[in-house]
C-alpha cells in the first residue's frame, strides 16, 4: 500500500530536526529521526491519545498507523451501512483457528485497519457498563480504575443531544444530564428512527418485574434502557475518531501521523538495570525496507486487542518460552501477555411474530432514499438503541448453585494448556471478583438484544479465557486466534438458561404473547444443557468485543500493564487500547475504550 504521511509540524523546542514546517502531506524522508512520543496504531484509543498529548504543543507526537484514512464512503459513515465495512481493506481480516469447544469452527474476527480503527467499523451501540463492571477493576488491584474515577473520562469525550421531544415521548425516552458530557468530540444522539416494536418489548419486559432505568449511563447499565448511538445528529453520520480527534490534531504543528506502515518491532535497549524503548521499527509492507524511528519520551502501543500483544511477543515483550520458539531473544518474561482473552460471543434465537401488525420495513432502495433526501427513516440508525442487561438472579433461579460451581473449579482446569501459573492466580482472582458481584443485582450477566421479534443473547462475563499467539515474528502472517467459546462449560450453562428464560418471557408476558412469537431457532427440539451446548457450539460467534489480552492487573497475578498503563519491566513503554481490560464489562465496549483512552492521556500529560 502507497504509504502515506500526512503531517503537521512543530517547533517544539526539544525536537531534533530543525523543521519549521506547515501541516501538509510528507514524503516518508521528511519525517523527523525522534519523536517525544511515538504512538503505535492510530486506531480508535491510538487516535484519541495522540491527539491529546499533542495538545501540549511542546510534545512531538508520531502515530504510525498500518491503514488509511478512510474516504467518507458510505461504509464507513452512513449509520444504516454500518457493518458493511466488514471483510473490506479495512479489515485486518482476522480468523480464529478452529476453536475446540465450539465444532471446530474458524470463525471471523473483524479487527479495523484504518484510523480512528474500531470507531470507523463498529455498529455505532455507545453504551457503559454498570457502576460494578469498573469497581471490580479496582477490586483486581488497579487504583483510579472503579467508577467514580471514570466517569469524568466517559464524560469528556461524549458530546451528549438529549432525544427529539417526539420520539422522547412516543418511546419513553429518559436520560439524566448529569450523567453525560456535553462538548468532548464525539456525538452521543438518539436517531429520529426507532422500531415500533420496541415498545411492546420494553412493555413485557416491565410485566414481567424488570424496571426500565432513567438512563444507562448512570452506572446502572441493568434491566432495560435507552441508550444513544455515536450518531452526529446534524449530519446523520457516524461519529468517530477521524473527525472527532484525528483531523483536528492533524492541525496542530507538533503531530505526525504516518499511515499504511506498520510496526514491525519494539526495539528495547538494557540501560543499567533498565529495560528502555529506543526505537520503533516500521515498513510498508511485506517485503519493504525497514526503517527506524527514535523514542524520545514514551513509546505507546495501541495496536487493539489482537494487535497489541502480537507486538509485544515479536519484541521479546511477553511469555519468554515463546519468544525463544518464535526465535526471538527474550527481554521481559511476561506471561500474560496473550493471555485472559475475553470476548461477548452471542446467539440468536429466532422467532416469527404470527400476530405483529407492523408493516413490512422499507427496501434498502427506499431507506436509502429516504436518507439522502430527508436525513430520516431507518438508515438513520445503525443498530440497537434499546438495551436490556439482565443481572444473573433476574433470569435463572440456578444463579447461587452456579456461582458456587465456578468457585468450586479447580482454576487451571478450564485454561488453555500450558497457561502460567501467574496467569492461573490470576484467573483465581477474577472469578473471586466476578463471583461476588455477580450475586448482586448490580451487575449484567446477560444481553438481551431485541430484533423486533428474533433476540441475540450475549453472556457479557464468559469464564471461558482466549489466546493470542504470534505464529511468526513476521507482523503479515496472521496470529494465532483462539477465543475458545465454551472452553469452560459453564458458560453454555448460563447461556441455555439464557434462552430459557426468554422463550418463557415470550410466552408468559402479555404484550410479547399477543405478538404469536413461535421459534424457529434453535428450536424446539432444543431443550436439555447437552441439546444446548451442542447447539451453541455450533453456531455461536463473535459480538466484536475483543478484549483483556494485556491485562492491567498486579504482574505476579498474570498481568501486563500496571494502573498507570506502563508495560511491567519496561521503562518506557504504556499500552492503551482495549487489550489493557482486566474484565470484559457488560456492555458494548466503545465508549469504555474512549474513557481509557482519556484516562491514558491524563495519565501521561501529568507525567505520571
Ligand atoms: C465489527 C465491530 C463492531 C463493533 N460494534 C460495536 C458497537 O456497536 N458498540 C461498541 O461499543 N463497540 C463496538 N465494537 C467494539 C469497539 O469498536 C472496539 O472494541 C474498539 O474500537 C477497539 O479499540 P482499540 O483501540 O482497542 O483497537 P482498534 O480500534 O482496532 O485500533 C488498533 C489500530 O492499530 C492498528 N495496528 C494494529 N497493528 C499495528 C501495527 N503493527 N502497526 C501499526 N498499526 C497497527 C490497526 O490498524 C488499528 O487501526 C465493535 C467492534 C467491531 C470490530
Amino acid at each position: 500500500m502507497k504509504a502515506q504521511i500526512l503531517t503537521s509540524f512543530l517547533i517544539g523546542s526539544n525536537l531534533v530536526n530543525a523543521y519549521a514546517l506547515k501541516p501538509r502531506v510528507i514524503s516518508p524522508g521528511e519525517k523527523l529521526d525522534k519523536y517525544d512520543y511515538v504512538i503505535i496504531g492510530g486506531g480508535h484509543a491510538g487516535g484519541v491519545v495522540a491527539a491529546r498529548i499533542a495538545e501540549n504543543s511542546k510534545a512531538s507526537v508520531l502515530v504510525i498507523e498500518a491503514g488509511p484514512l478512510d474516504q467518507d464512503e458510505e461504509i464507513a459513515i452512513v449509520p444504516g451501512k454500518a457493518g458493511a465495512i466488514m471483510g473490506t481493506k479495512y479489515d485486518w481480516n482476522f480468523t480464529t483457528v478452529p476453536m475446540e469447544f465450539a465444532g471446530a469452527r474458524s470463525i471471523a474476527v473483524p479487527a479495523a485497519k484504518v484510523v480512528g480503527g474500531g470507531s470507523v467499523m463498529n455498529g455505532m451501540a455507545f453504551d457503559r457498563g454498570a457502576a460494578s463492571d469498573y469497581d471490580a477493576w479496582n477490586d483486581l488491584g488497579n487504583k483510579g480504575w472503579g467508577w467514580k474515577d471514570l466517569l469524568p473520562y466517559f464524560k469528556k469525550h461524549e458530546h451528549f443531544h438529549p432525544p427529539p421531544k417526539d420520539i422522547a415521548e412516543q418511546y419513553g425516552i429518559t436520560y439524566e444530564a448529569s450523567a453525560h458530557g456535553f462538548d468532548g468530540p464525539i456525538h452521543a444522539s438518539y436517531p429520529p428512527f426507532q422500531d415500533p416494536l420496541s415498545l411492546p418489548w420494553i412493555k413485557g419486559l416491565n410485566s414481567l418485574g424488570i424496571p426500565k432505568e432513567r438512563d444507562g449511563h448512570n452506572g446502572r447499565a441493568l434491566n432495560v434502557f435507552w441508550s444513544p448511538n455515536a450518531l452526529d445528529p446534524k449530519s446523520m453520520t457516524r461519529s468517530y475518531v477521524k473527525p472527532g480527534y484525528y483531523l483536528p490534531a492533524t492541525k496542530r504543528r507538533n503531530f505526525h501521523a504516518l499511515l499504511g506502515n506498520t510496526v514491525t518491532k519494539v526495539v528495547t535497549k538494557k540501560v543499567g538495570k533498565k529495560i528502555v524503548v529506543t526505537e520503533i521499527e516500521y515498513t510498508t509492507g511485506p517485503g519493504a525496507a525497514k526503517q527506524r524511528v527514535r523514542v524520545g519520551k514514551e513509546a505507546i502501543v495501541s495496536a487493539g486487542a489482537i494487535g497489541s500483544p502480537r507486538l509485544l511477543q515479536i519484541s521479546g515483550i511477553g511469555p519468554s518460552a515463546l519468544s525463544k520458539s518464535l526465535g526471538v531473544t527474550p527481554v521481559v518474561d511476561l506471561p500474560g501477555v496473550g493471555s485472559n482473552y475475553q470476548d461477548h460471543s452471542y446467539q440468536f434465537v429466532f422467532n416469527f411474530l404470527t400476530n405483529s401488525t407492523q408493516a413490512p420495513p422499507p427496501t434498502d432502495a427506499e431507506a436509502a432514499a429516504e436518507y439522502y433526501a430527508n436525513k430520516t427513516g431507518p438508515w438513520t440508525r445503525s443498530g440497537p438503541t434499546l438495551f436490556a442487561f439482565l443481572p444473573f438472579k433476574t433470569f435463572t433461579e440456578n444463579a447461587t448453585s452456579i456461582l458456587s460451581s465456578w468457585k468450586a473449579q479447580s482454576p487451571a482446569a478450564h485454561l488453555a494448556a500450558g497457561s502460567s501459573t501467574e496467569v492461573v492466580k490470576g484467573y483465581s482472582k477474577q472469578v473471586e471478583v466476578l463471583t461476588k458481584r455477580l450475586a448482586t443485582n448490580l451487575m449484567a450477566m446477560t444481553e438481551y438484544v431485541w430484533t423486533g421479534g428474533s433476540v441475540l443473547l450475549s453472556a457479557q462475563h464468559p469464564l471461558s479465557r482466549g489466546t493470542i499467539k504470534a505464529a511468526s515474528t513476521d507482523v503479515f502472517q496472521q496470529p494465532l486466534i483462539d477465543l475458545r467459546y465454551g472452553s469452560n462449560p459453564l458458560d453454555y450453562k448460563v447461556l441455555a438458561d439464557s434462552v430459557r428464560w426468554l422463550r418463557k418471557a415470550l410466552q408468559t408476558a402479555p404484550e410479547l404473547a399477543a405478538l404469536g412469537p413461535i421459534e424457529f431457532a434453535p428450536g424446539p427440539d432444543v431443550q436439555t444443557d447437552e441439546q444446548f451446548a451442542a447447539n451453541f457450539a455450533g453456531s455461536i460467534t463473535t459480538m466484536f468485543h475483543s478484549c483483556c489480552t494485556n491485562p492491567m492487573q498486579p504482574q505476579k497475578i498474570g498481568g501486563v500493564v500496571d494502573d498507570k498503563l506502563k508495560v511491567y519491566g519496561v521503562d518506557n513503554l504504556r499500552v492503551v487500547d482495549a487489550s489493557i481490560i482486566p474484565l470484559i464489562p457488560g456492555t458494548h465496549i466503545q465508549a469504555t475504550v474512549y474513557a481509557i483512552a482519556e484516562k491514558a492521556a491524563d495519565l501521561i500529560l501529568r507525567g505520571r
